[in-house]
């Protein structure tokens, strides 16, 4: 099943979006997609075979059409039957052809074929470069001071640490550090986590399910607030639900979670305990890891699978982590930024929250007086990452 296109728009739908000259979509596509192939081709000796793969898609998403796997590449099948093959990248749905562009880079870097390639993540060396760098000594050394915050200064700091790691860093430091929290507020567009701590505060805790976006300065603050939903009984066992394979670069797999466990438990103090007390809640399941090869699909939650919805309706809370998978969530169109959150995800089967930091076009739930506001500034407020939000639906 497949993003319904341009148009094929229903009537009470925004169109999708799509790389439309001039577009933050197009700039990715025609920008970001050829400096990535560079990068990976820097970062790792691949041999001749993947040399001439990666030339071929750098020529087809600069000057040509959009071709399908080769026939022998495993897993094609699944991608066989999408209907924009022969269609120029800018004009397909954006969601579609960023999704598409990460399977063919895979497949040029031969990732899924049995040989010394198999199951090399291309994108290591960028992420073990994150997760080793000493300035996460200091942020996890902040987390010291974390015991003796009030226990909703706790909640607040954990919260907005994980909506910010979004940007690299892991934000303890912010909690702690003279500036607080407050330098990062303004940049909150909504902010419904009144409503995200009011659906755990019962008696009676729950499952809570974690989509996680990216690895490293990201995965380790979300690892970090599993911790204290599960010590502060907000949670009976937390779900985190990680990329099958590698995926927009730094997005989160199960080696990557398994990684920032042992950078928690080879950190000291509080960070160390978190570390330790996560590797128990694995190993007696209250810290489930799931995957699911749709978390890595073209398209929209809308469209999730039966297996995949059920784990979300057990669950008292499935927090979205990221800005692709809020595109996912609300469906990756040009929605009026004011139309309600709680619409665009009614199809959700529970009840869902959105961390995200804006670093692509699509907005919903915006208040049309923030909205105002945003627009006067002349900023790129959608797509910067200087602004975020935190969204609930019931
Ligand atoms: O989900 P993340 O990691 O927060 O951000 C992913 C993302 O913002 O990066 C791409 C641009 O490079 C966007 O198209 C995509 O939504």
């Amino acid at each position: 099943m497949t993003l319904p296109g341009p148009a094929s728009d229903d009537h009470d739908h925004a169109p999708v979006i799509v790389g439309t000259a001039g577009s933050f979509a197009r700039s990715v596509l025609d920008e970001r997609h050829p400096a990535l192939i560079e990068r990976v081709r820097q970062a790792t000796p691949y041999p001749p075979e993947q040399q001439r793969a990666l030339d071929a898609l750098l020529e087809e998403i600069t000057e040509g059409v959009i071709e399908p796997l080769d026939e022998a590449e495993p897993g094609a099948g699944q991608w066989r039957d999408e209907p924009h093959y022969g269609q120029r990248w800018p004009d397909v749905p954006f969601l579609w052809a960023e999704s598409f562009f990460y399977r063919k880079l895979l497949a040029a870097l031969r990732y899924f074929t049995p040989g010394p390639w198999q199951g090399v993540d291309p994108f290591a060396p960028f992420k073990n470069a994150e997760l080793a760098s000493s300035k996460l000594d200091d942020e996890l050394s902040a987390l010291d001071r974390l015991p003796q915050l009030p226990s909703e200064e706790q909640d607040r700091t954990l919260l907005h640490s994980s909506l910010w790691g979004n940007r690299a860093d892991l934000g303890f430091q912010l909690s702690a550090g003279a500036e607080g929290l407050g330098a990062r507020v303004p940049g909150l567009v909504v902010d419904d986590s009144a409503e995200l701590w009011r659906i755990l505060a019962v008696a009676r805790p729950g499952m809570v399910c974690l989509v996680a976006d990216n690895a490293g300065p990201e995965l380790l603050p979300d690892l970090v607030l599993a911790d204290h939903l599960l010590t502060t009984r907000r949670a009976a066992s937390v779900m985190l639900h990680l990329k099958p394979y590698p995926y927009y670069v730094s997005d989160a797999t199960t080696a990557d979670a398994l990684a920032c466990l042992d950078r928690l438990t080879a950190a000291s103090g509080h960070a160390a305990d978190v570390g330790k007390r996560l590797r128990q809640a694995m190993t007696s399941g209250r810290l489930i890891l799931r995957t699911h090869p749709f978390f890595c699909a073209p398209l929209p939650y809308a469209f999730m699978p039966d297996d995949l919805r059920r784990d979300f309706s057990t669950a008292r809370l499935t927090i979205m982590k990221g800005d692709l998978n809020y595109r996912r969530l609300v469906g990756d169109r040009h929605w009026p930024a004011t139309i309600p959150f709680t619409e665009v995800t009614a199809y959700f089967p529970a009840a869902v929250a959105a961390l995200r930091t804006l670093k692509s076009d699509v907005a919903t739930g915006l208040a049309p007086h923030a909205l105002e506001q945003l627009d006067a500034t002349g900023e790129a407020w959608r797509t910067s990452g200087t602004h975020a939000l935190i969204q609930v639906s019931v």
